[in-house]
């Protein structure tokens, strides 16, 4: 696409109180966990997860694991390739994969299951958005922030071609032509 603005979709505000609630949620959740592992993918995730993992009364450690499927375009290649892998053995813990957005499912379901095969005690999955008008895999988040069925989204973390991931709010891509 080679004009394209950038519509305001959801707010820096309406995204700030969605994940103290999910932090709540989940601080309630895991309040009897000794170690609560939050797995961020990168790069999409890292400021849902900065952001979450602040608003978690827990003992928490991170990692991460570098995925990429969707290059520079607004296709998924479906060939979801794994870049980096954890740094940590999950054997044992308790997982919380925290996703900034849940498209086709392709990306979550190749993660989760290499993860699952890893033996965690437990594994939960949290998505900020979850996209379900050309869902492929079947995948049931957890923990969901926003849903919406269609559109190009960015900000937050989520690029266009690498860019707008440090815009503060969430925005839908209109093609101008
Ligand atoms: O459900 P899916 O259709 O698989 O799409 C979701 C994935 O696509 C994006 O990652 P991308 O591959 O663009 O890499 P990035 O995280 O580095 O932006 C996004 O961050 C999710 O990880
Ligand atoms: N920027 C962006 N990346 C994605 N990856 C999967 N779905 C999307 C989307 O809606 N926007
Ligand atoms: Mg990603």
């Amino acid at each position: 696409m080679n004009n394209y603005e950038i519509e305001v979709f959801i707010s820096k505000d309406e995204i700030a109180e969605k994940v103290k609630k999910l932090g709540k949620i989940i601080t309630d959740e895991y309040k009897n966990t000794k170690e609560l592992v939050v797995i961020g993918l990168l790069r999409g995730s890292v400021i849902f997860l900065s952001d979450l993992v602040r608003e978690l009364d827990l003992p928490v450690s991170i990692d991460f694991m570098t995925v990429s499927s969707y290059g520079n375009e607004m296709e998924s290649t479906r060939e979801v390739k794994i870049i980096k892998d954890l740094d940590e053995n999950i054997m044992g813990k308790d997982v919380l994969i925290v996703e900034d957005i849940l498209d086709s499912g392709l990306t979550l379901k190749k993660v989760m299951g290499i993860l699952e095969s890893r033996s965690p005690n437990s594994l939960k999955l949290s998505v900020l958005l979850n996209k379900t008008g050309r869902r492929e895999a079947d995948i049931s988040p957890d923990y969901i922030g926003f849903e919406f069925e269609d559109g190009f989204v960015v900000g937050y973390g989520i690029d266009y071609a690498q860019k707008h991931r440090n815009l503060p709010y969430i925005g839908i891509v209109k093609e101008v032509k």
